[in-house]
């Protein structure tokens, strides 16, 4: 069951990083387009995800990577509503846990499950109908177009029966059937799965043009890690139920975290805390000791080592704490 009294998600949708700062304060930085925190589920006694923390900003393309039976599926299920979570989802400052998975389509969310999850009886144009059903028939000849424009290939094949496609077709037809909702952030479950290695570039490149043209943004969970990576404009590891990024340090002593990122809690004592990325997808590091009290470093691809001796870093002011390696 979602906890309607959890976290609020607060703040305006919008398109900048900022809100217009009040008359001569700082701008107001606006929440990220996606926000996930602390999210758990699991399947009866089963706990799968953990606390899963996540951001993703408007026309971001995250790549989730990690084992067999991690996870991943299971957190594309938890953002679509298909299975019930605890913690936040907030989508552009909307709570979306407890509500249910037709309101989360409504909202904007596109979920291409694992399977090329197609009508076979029905014809390809006749799929694409059915995944245009959240939006207005006036609309329907014009996004029509726009996904065959996407997916040409299906074009040659819109009377014929989806069951007929071929494998990387199909998968097409899932992806176009989504994008029919126009969705503003689409969940995609190994849309690469049979497909060869020419196929799954082509549409790697295809959904690349979506997130950054439309500004679609992207959770892409993926097997074929390296090409994910290369596509993605960022990759994370499902691991024990959370969602951390490969290669980066967390405290010292704390062996959930060790090696990765994010991290939110107190840490242990002082260490190396490695953080990464553009000024668009801040890190947070709370501490020290004091989650009330957030820290907040804004990753500029450097590595700073810390955490701080105490008081609080503002991003663009000299830090308590040095940098140690590049
Ligand atoms: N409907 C379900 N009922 C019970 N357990 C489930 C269900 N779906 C998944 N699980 C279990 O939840 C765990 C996570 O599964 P999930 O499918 O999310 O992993 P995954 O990371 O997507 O794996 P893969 O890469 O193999 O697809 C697994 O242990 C799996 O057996």
């Amino acid at each position: 069951m979602g906890e309607p009294g959890g976290p609020a998600v607060t703040g305006p949708a919008g398109d900048g990083p900022s809100r217009r700062p009040p008359a001569g304060g700082a701008p107001v930085p606006r929440p990220p387009f996606l926000r996930v925190r602390n999210l758990r589920t699991g399947y009866g006694p089963a706990r799968v995800l953990q606390g899963v923390d996540l951001e993703v900003e408007e026309g971001e393309m995250v790549a989730v990577l990690g084992q067999n039976g991690a996870g991943k599926t299971t957190l594309l299920r938890a953002l679509s509503g298909l299975v019930r979570g605890r913690g936040s989802v907030g989508l552009r400052g909307t709570e979306l846990l407890g509500r249910a998975p037709e309101e989360i389509a409504r909202r904007g969310v596109g979920h291409v499950p694992e399977g090329r999850g197609v009508f076979a009886p029905l014809t390809v144009e006749e799929n694409l109908r059915v995944g245009a059903h959240l939006r207005p028939g006036s609309e329907l000849a014009e996004d029509m177009r726009h996904v065959l424009t996407c997916f040409p290939v299906l074009r040659a094949h819109l009377s014929q029966p989806a069951g007929s496609l071929s494998g990387g077709e199909r998968q097409m037809l899932a992806i176009g059937r989504a994008l029919m909702a126009r969705p503003r952030l689409l969940l995609l479950d190994e849309p690469s799965r049979g497909l060869a290695p020419l196929a799954t570039r082509r549409l790697f490149d295809v959904l690349r043009a979506i997130s950054t043209h439309e500004r679609v943004a992207m959770i892409l969970v993926e097997q074929k890690t390296q090409l994910a990576a290369e596509f993605a404009a960022r990759s994370l590891v499902m691991e024990s139920g959370r969602l951390v990024t490969p290669g980066m340090a967390g405290p010292p002593g704390d062996p959930s975290t060790q090696g990765t990122r994010p991290w939110h809690g107190s840490p242990p004592g002082p260490g190396t805390w490695q953080g990464s990325g553009p000024p668009s997808t801040p890190d947070v590091w709370q501490g020290p000791g004091n989650p009330s009290t957030p820290d907040v470093w804004q990753g500029s691809g450097e590595v700073w080592q810390g955490p701080p001796s105490g008081g609080r870093s503002a991003p663009g002011r000299p830090r308590p704490w040095g940098r140690s390696h590049g």
